[in-house]
């Protein structure tokens, strides 16, 4: 076993070429194994193999740095830097991340997990050691995914004014999570593909060189700025940048690329490599199925079906029968992705309405603005996203939406912990950011039935307005309720006095749990689904307040900022005589594990929030009047 004799970084470097090709193969069956066991991103990964092991061989680290762009295919660069036993608990809580950590090996220069931004810490890496007169290499892999964002493209503006080294590379799989998206992509198409131009090329070079003075003219014609360049150059668009272009390469030929990192080296500026790879390669499920096994679930490695069924409907499924519904009923309904069709379930809407949607790519600034646009135009556009996503588009909410009160529905994927992912894709901080807002309005569902109540009210109001939701399995409990979704109103569920309950969203699940263990102990405990976290349903506090003790408010978000601080906030400005105990997570970024395991974790699980209840409901003196 050649996999055998990696137990460092650079330990590759001791092995012969002959054994190259043993390697790339060993280590491919090694993640195909590990991940089939553990779940993650194995086809990005089994596209970068030979590219790793080529960085590997030609650079020095930790010395040199190297960024890898979203991080989600650093699994070959974290077996060639001494992690390989990390894989047992890959994506685990408390073992290895699925994404780049500086924390985990000095060999990781930068943390990444959202998509677009390695050339700029790229060029961050390169200013810094150009200041400290360092002489390391600083290289940047970015797909072309990726490369659909526009930090990407801020950061080739910069990049064109380098005068030292730094290398890009892009690695060109021909896809995103799904099918790659816009000019980009099919420009890097035609320089993938084009053997026409590779010929034609070929035949005007020949041909002129044939002449006399047509080997001049050859010459000229490269320097030229004209258009007539492409005929000779290929990536005219990032050398018009002022980047220097090479490429394209076979991405799994060792040697090829070798040399051309050898070349990258030497130039002065900013250089980018075109290196064209397989996404999946070696393993032909995914090879076939290369949007599936983006990111996988374990699974069988003979039939590449996931081990474990799923039993019940994700809140995607849910959001994906509604959205089809939708846009039957309503043909001003239009939906967004920002690459995400499958992940936020927007494919049927995608089949049967294929005009009506739009994937924008991995742009949500774009996607955000473009919406605005949508609903200035009169149309009534969902934008489906994950909650940690849509962070960075934080000022285009507030800058062309919610200024101009556009109605743009935003429907807020992956709320709340999301598990393997890790600490860059937890959803627990919309409900802060969104709040802060002017005109924005947030509702969060309780159960299946509600997501889809949610979303309809959501496509008849008259303004901006967020309703936000797990990863996962839909909640199909408390069925028997399902009031009609009034605005700013909260649904009371279980009314009774001492203790009341005020859980937003997906926490409505564990207050029900914590409501049932209260009363096995002997607390009379009320339980309200807030629906509305912005506005907060002042009323339900005020009568709340009349006849409880103790209000607990529940939230699956950082306190700052979230629902709990604001009925906090209203009793106090009221001076209502209540006391009020805020259940929410704390300011800390929470790493990745099993979502229950996490729960535990931060203290929002059943069993914790009982106690700390108890705890607080003894210490609470009753006021005049009042039980
Ligand atoms: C801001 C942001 N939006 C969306 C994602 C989700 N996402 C992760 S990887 C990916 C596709 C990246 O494609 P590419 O860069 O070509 O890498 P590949 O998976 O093809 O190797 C997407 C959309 C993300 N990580 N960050
Ligand atoms: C790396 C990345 O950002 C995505 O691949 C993400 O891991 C997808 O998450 P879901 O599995 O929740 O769709
Ligand atoms: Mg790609």
């Amino acid at each position: 076993m050649v996999l055998e004799k990696i137990n460092q970084v650079n330990d590759i470097k001791k092995i012969p070429p002959e054994e190259y090709e043993q390697l790339a193969e060993e280590i491919r069956q090694f993640l195909i194994t590990k991940i089939s066991q553990t779940g993650g991103h194995l086809a990005s990964n089994l596209g970068v193999v030979e590219l790793t092991m080529a960085l590997h061989l030609c650079f020095d680290f930790p010395k040199d740095k190297v960024v890898w762009d979203v991080g989600h295919q650093s699994y070959t660069h974290k077996l060639l830097t001494g992690r390989k036993s990390g894989f047992d608990e890959l994506r685990k809580y408390g073992g290895m991340s699925g994404f780049p950590k500086r924390k985990e090996s000095d060999c990781d220069c930068f943390d990444t997990g959202h998509s677009s931004t390695s050339i700029s810490a790229g060029i961050g890496l390169v200013a810094a050691r150009d200041l400290c007169g360092g002489d390391e290499h600083v290289i940047s892999v970015i797909g072309d995914g990726a490369l659909t964002g526009g930090m990407a493209y801020e950061a080739l503006n910069n990049a064109s004014r380098l005068k030292k080294n730094f290398i890009i590379i892009l690695n060109d799989n021909n896809m995103s999570i799904a099918e790659n998206v816009g000019g980009m992509s099919e420009y890097l198409n035609g320089l993938r593909t084009n053997e026409v131009y590779t010929n034609f090329k070929s035949g005007v070079e020949q041909s002129l060189n044939r002449i006399p003075g047509g080997n001049h003219l050859a010459n000229q014609l490269k320097k030229t700025k004209s258009g007539l360049k492409q005929l000779f150059i290929p990536g005219m668009f990032f050398e018009d940048m002022g980047v220097t272009y090479l490429g394209p390469v076979d991405g799994h030929d060792i040697d090829k690329l070798q040399e051309v990192l050898k070349k990258a080296k030497r130039v002065k500026g900013a250089v980018l490599v075109h290196v064209l790879t397989k996404k999946g390669k070696g393993f032909v499920p995914a090879e076939r199925h290369p949007a599936r096994f983006h990111g996988a679930e374990p699974f069988d490695i003979e039939t590449g079906l996931p081990k474990n069924k799923r039993k019940k409907a994700n809140y995607q499924d849910v959001f994906s029968t509604c959205m089809v519904k939708l846009g039957q009923r309503n043909e001003k309904v239009v939906a967004i992705t920002a690459a995400m069709p499958d992940g936020t379930g927007l494919k049927r809407f995608k089949n049967i309405y294929p005009e009506r949607f739009f994937d924008v790519g991995i742009a949500e600034e774009h996607a955000v603005t473009f919406a605005a646009g949508l609903a200035a135009g009169g149309m009534r556009p969902i934008f489906a996203v994950y909650s940690s996503f849509l962070q960075r588009a934080y000022d285009q909410v507030l800058h062309d939406v919610c200024i101009q009160n556009l109605p743009v529905v935003f429907a807020i994927d992956r709320a709340g912990l999301v598990g393997s992912d890790g600490e860059t894709h937890q959803g627990i901080f919309d409900l802060s950011y969104l709040s802060s807002i002017p005109n924005m309005h947030i509702m969060a569902p309780k159960n299946k039935w509600e997501l889809s109540d949610m979303l309809k009210f959501a496509v008849e109001f008259d303004g901006p307005i967020a309703l936000r939701y797990p990863r996962g399995e839909a909640y199909d409990g408390l069925r028997e309720f399902r009031h009609p979704i009034v605005y700013g109103k909260s649904e009371i569920l279980y009314e009774e006095e001492d203790i009341a309950l005020l859980a937003v969203g997906s926490m409505v699940k564990t207050a029900e749990v914590v409501r049932h263990r209260l009363k096995e102990i002997g607390y009379s405990c009320t339980l309200v689904n807030a629906r509305f976290v912005k506005p907060i349903d002042t009323d339900v506090v005020k009568e709340l307040a009349k006849d409880h003790r103790l209000i607990v408010t529940m939230e699956e978000n950082v306190r700052s900022g979230g629902y709990g601080e604001k009925v906090r906030d209203y009793v106090q400005e009221q001076e209502i005589p209540v006391h009020v105990l805020t259940i929410a997570l704390p300011d800390e970024y929470v790493e990745h594990g099993n979502v229950a395991l996490l729960y535990e974790e931060v203290g929002i699980d059943a069993e914790s929030v009982t106690k700390r209840i108890i705890e607080k409901y003894v210490t609470c003196p009753k006021e005049d009047g009042r039980r």
